[in-house]
Order: structure tokens, then C-alpha cells, then sequence
């Protein structure tokens, strides 16, 4: 199984290095394949030609970024006819990428905990047979968990958990700065905020628990944590998270029409 990973940004090299530790054939390509060479030391192979990459894989993920992805397939195209081609871009649905390519197409939507094999990955695909279907589940499980979705949630998926790590790095940073607010030193700080996040979902993931139950857990009436959550209520916390959402939905469902 040789898998061509195109356009080995951020989330490509990622993709490409997991892929290879678990076993896969890998090759990744970028422009300037000098700032890609890195990945060499995984065993991955590194090249700026697309078509060939294309051309010698039996999948392709494409991992350049929207705007790039017409160009990049007229490119492939027809290396990857018939072959399974997993888009990870934003905002373009199936059928924007069915004018494009007669590969057999994935929209699919990871996120950055890729790089420690923590990722969700959301997926959507008309065209594949069921054997495919756990081909591609295989590849997804080689970097996190992955879950199919019908093609009308994938916008709402790039919103939350293709960009929740930008935003819970928003609230991990204000945790942090909390602690140096109330005089902790700084590695204490970001441990305390780390460990606190990872043991969280950590329990909602691991109990039936829902997250208003471990924030009730959590609260001692009169004591300490209520005083702290009135100032989260005060200042519009769960609004502005929902805001943030709901935001990087809508610029997901206009990405295509923005896409010559
Ligand atoms: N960064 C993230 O956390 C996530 C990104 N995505 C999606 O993944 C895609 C890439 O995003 P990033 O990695 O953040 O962007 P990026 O800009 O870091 O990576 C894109 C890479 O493609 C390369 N590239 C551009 N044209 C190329 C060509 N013709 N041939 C080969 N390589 C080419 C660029 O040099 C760059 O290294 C986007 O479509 C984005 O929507 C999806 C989920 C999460
Ligand atoms: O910001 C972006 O457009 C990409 C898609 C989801 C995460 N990063």
C-alpha cells in the first residue's frame, strides 16, 4: 500500500510522518522539497513532482490548501482516475471536487493532533465500496479516531474539531496566563492548565458523564469554583465559544464559492 500525500504543509508532513511510522509507503511533496527533506529521517520519500506521486500510489490525500486544489488536480489528473483521493481541504464539497477528478473521492476533516496521533477525523464518501471503506478507516486510525458523517455536517466538523485546536490553545494560553495572574511560575502553570484539559475529556470520554455533570462534580457550594464560573458566565464565556463555531462554519460553506 503506497499512499502520495500532496502538499506536505502542516497538516500533510503530519499526516505523511504518522503514516509512515505505522508502516505505510509514503511519499509527500511539497514546492520547495528542501523544507520537506526532514521527513526522510521517517521514512518517508520526498518529491515536488505531484504527477509521478500520484501516479505510483494507490491513494492520494491531497493536503494542499482550497484554493490550490483545482490546479493541483488538473496536475494529477489522470493518474489518479479510478483511484481513491481523500481531500482534506475546507469548505469543497464532493461534488466540487467530482467536476475535477474521476478519482474515487473522501472529503475528509482532521486536525492538528495528528502530530501525536490524537486526531479527529471526520469523513464523508459517496463512491466507495465497503472494503474501501475500512481501507480509508485503516488509514484515518493510524493518526486518531475517525468517524463517518453524512456530507451536510462536514462544514459544521471544520468549525469545531478541524479548527478546536486553535481555539482550545486560545483557552489553554488564558488558563495559563490565569495562573501567572495568581503568581504561579510558568512550567507549573502550564502543566496545572495541560493536564487539567487532558484529564477532562479524558473523563468525558471515559464515563457517560456529561460535561454540565463534571462541572456540577466540580462545584462545592459557597466554595471556590463558583466564583470562578459566575466571572465565565459574566463575561459571555459559552457565547463567544459557540460565536467561534458557528463563525468557522459559515467561512467553511462560502469557501468554494470564493474558489475560481
Ligand atoms: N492546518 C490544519 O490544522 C488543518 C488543515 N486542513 C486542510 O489541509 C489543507 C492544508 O492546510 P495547511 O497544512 O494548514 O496548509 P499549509 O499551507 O501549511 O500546507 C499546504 C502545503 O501545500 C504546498 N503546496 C502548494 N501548492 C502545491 C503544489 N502545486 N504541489 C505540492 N505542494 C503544494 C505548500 O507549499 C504548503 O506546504 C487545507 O486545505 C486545509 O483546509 C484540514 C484540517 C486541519
Ligand atoms: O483554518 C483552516 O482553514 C484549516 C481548516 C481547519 C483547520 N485549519
Amino acid at each position: 500500500m503506497r499512499i502520495a500525500v500532496i502538499g506536505a504543509g502542516t497538516i500533510g508532513s503530519a499526516v505523511a510522518k504518522a503514516l509512515a511510522e505505522e508502516g505505510y509507503g509514503v511519499v509527500a511533496t511539497r514546492r520547495k522539497v528542501e523544507k520537506v527533506e526532514w521527513l526522510e529521517n521517517y521514512g518517508v520519500d520526498v518529491s515536488n513532482d505531484n504527477k509521478v506521486a500520484a501516479e505510483k500510489a494507490d491513494v492520494i490525500i491531497l493536503a494542499v490548501k482550497p484554493n490550490k486544489v483545482r490546479k493541483v488536480l488538473e496536475e494529477i489528473n489522470p493518474a489518479v482516475e479510478g483511484k481513491i483521493l481523500i481531500s482534506f481541504a475546507a469548505g469543497l464539497s464532493l461534488n466540487f471536487l467530482k467536476r475535477l477528478t474521476a478519482a474515487k473521492l473522501v472529503r475528509a476533516m482532521p486536525n492538528i493532533a495528528v502530530l501525536v496521533k490524537e486526531s479527529f477525523t471526520a469523513y464523508t464518501a459517496d463512491d466507495l465500496d465497503r472494503k474501501e471503506i475500512e481501507l480509508v478507516e485503516k488509514i484515518f486510525r493510524a493518526f486518531g479516531r475517525c468517524v463517518r458523517v453524512d456530507e451536510e455536517y462536514m462544514d459544521a466538523i471544520t468549525g469545531l474539531s478541524g479548527s478546536g485546536p486553535a481555539y482550545v490553545s486560545v483557552f489553554l494560553e488564558s488558563l495559563i496566563y490565569g495562573g501567572l495572574k495568581v503568581g504561579l511560575p510558568r512550567d507549573t502553570a502550564l502543566l496545572a492548565a495541560a493536564q487539567t484539559l487532558l484529564g477532562t475529556a479524558k473523563l468525558l470520554l471515559e464515563t457517560n458523564l456529561h460535561p454540565a455533570q463534571i462541572r456540577d462534580m466540580v462545584i462545592t457550594p459557597g466554595g471556590t469554583t463558583i466564583d470562578g464560573i459566575f466571572e465565565l458566565e459574566d463575561s459571555r464565556f459559552r457565547t463567544a465559544i459557540m460565536k467561534a463555531v458557528d463563525a468557522a462554519t459559515k467561512k467553511s460553506k462560502i469557501l468554494s464559492l470564493e474558489i475560481k
